[in-house]
């Protein structure tokens, strides 16, 4: 799919089973990212082929679904949300499951939780205290979420007081403009002042790829953001046109694992925005375990960005359990 400049291909790197060494980042090496370039016909057949050429059914799927809830970020970020609907959300995160499906399922010594909540700055300090002792952390969107367009120092401000509030993880969004115009220098050192602001908090850098124009652009932002120190790329807000699609998914794990093979270090991959069913969520999972491989299916290298995704999952695994779907209403989100 990309050319190689300047790359020595040897056997691909063994990844740690354990834990992966946070990724640095390097030098902006435009040679590499100016090269990157996307076949879209071949992404586009190969991504047509994600749902049906692997499926897990019956207690695989069923596994495979409780997998995918904790690689959740369970996410609200609406303009009318409250410190009311973030506690409920929380309490959500701490037992997403039914009680009744729990038992049904056997799972209840899995104490299954999902892998983050995600809210605007303004509500972290409410989800800090609602998740305390869970074990969970708070991701904040920050940098003038979802354009992007305030001023870098009150972005770079923004980032420093969701951080300060006890958020854990970090999600920014690009200046689409940098990859639309070609200035990559821009969108290196934009994602590396923002790297350095979050400190010790994971940052996973939204790419908002439905703004990008084209394939192309997605690999050169994905290489731009991780050679800039980037910990997850995440694929979009949830509020532009077109978010998550495999098609995407595939060019920045194809980058991920370019990435890897140049430096040794392993960068997280969340798709998030319109990922609704539990059909979907599977796609992403094959996706992973076909481009990444197992080691990309757990949460510390992997999330779903998702509002509304585990409504479907617990009627599919109702369903799963008594052989009937239930209504949507049954699973209440906050
Ligand atoms: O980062 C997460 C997204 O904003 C969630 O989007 P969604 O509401 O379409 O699931």
């Amino acid at each position: 799919m990309t050319a190689k400049p300047n790359l020595t291909l040897v056997a691909p790197r063994p990844v740690p089973a354990g834990p992966v060494d946070r990724n640095p980042g390097m030098p902006l090496d435009l040679d590499v990212v100016r090269a990157l370039r996307v076949n879209r016909s071949a992404v586009e057949r190969r991504a047509s082929t994600m749902g049906t050429r692997r499926t897990v059914k019956k207690e695989w799927q069923a596994a495979w679904l409780l997998r995918a809830i904790t690689l959740m970020d369970l996410t609200t970020l609406s303009g009318d949300d409250t410190p009311g609907n973030v506690q409920r959300l929380c309490a959500k995160a701490r037992n997403p499951l039914r009680s009744d499906l729990v038992e049904a399922l056997g799972v209840g010594k899995l104490d299954i939780k999902v892998g983050a909540v995600c809210v605007y700055h303004a509500l972290v300090p409410t989800a800090v205290a609602a998740l305390e002792g869970s074990g969970i952390p708070v991701a904040a969107v920050s940098t003038g979420f979802p354009a992007g367009l305030s001023p870098v120092a009150q972005r770079i401000e923004e980032i420093r007081a969701s951080v300060a509030a006890g958020a854990q993880e970090i999600d920014i969004v690009i200046t689409r403009a940098h990859v639309l115009t070609g200035n990559w220098e821009a969108l290196y050192d934009e994602v590396k002042q923002f790297r350095e602001a979050c400190g010790e908090a994971h940052m996973k850098a939204i790419l908002a790829t439905g703004e990008l124009a084209t394939l192309g652009n997605v690999a050169r932002a994905s290489m731009v953001a991780m050679q800039a120190g980037s910990d997850f790329i995440k694929t979009s807000t949830g509020k532009e046109g077109v978010n998550a699609t495999i098609p995407f998914g595939l060019v920045m794990c194809r980058m991920i694992r370019e990435y890897f093979e140049q430096t040794g270090y392993a960068v997280g991959f969340k798709p998030a925005g319109g990922i609704r069913t539990a059909k979907t969520a599977l796609e992403f999972l094959y996706l992973m375990k076909e481009e990444l491989g197992d080691r990309w299916l757990r949460a510390d290298l992997f999330r779903f960005g998702a509002s509304a995704l585990l409504t479907d999952i617990e009627r599919q695994l109702e369903h799963f359990t008594t052989q009937r779907y239930s209504a949507a209403h049954r699973h209440p989100m906050p």
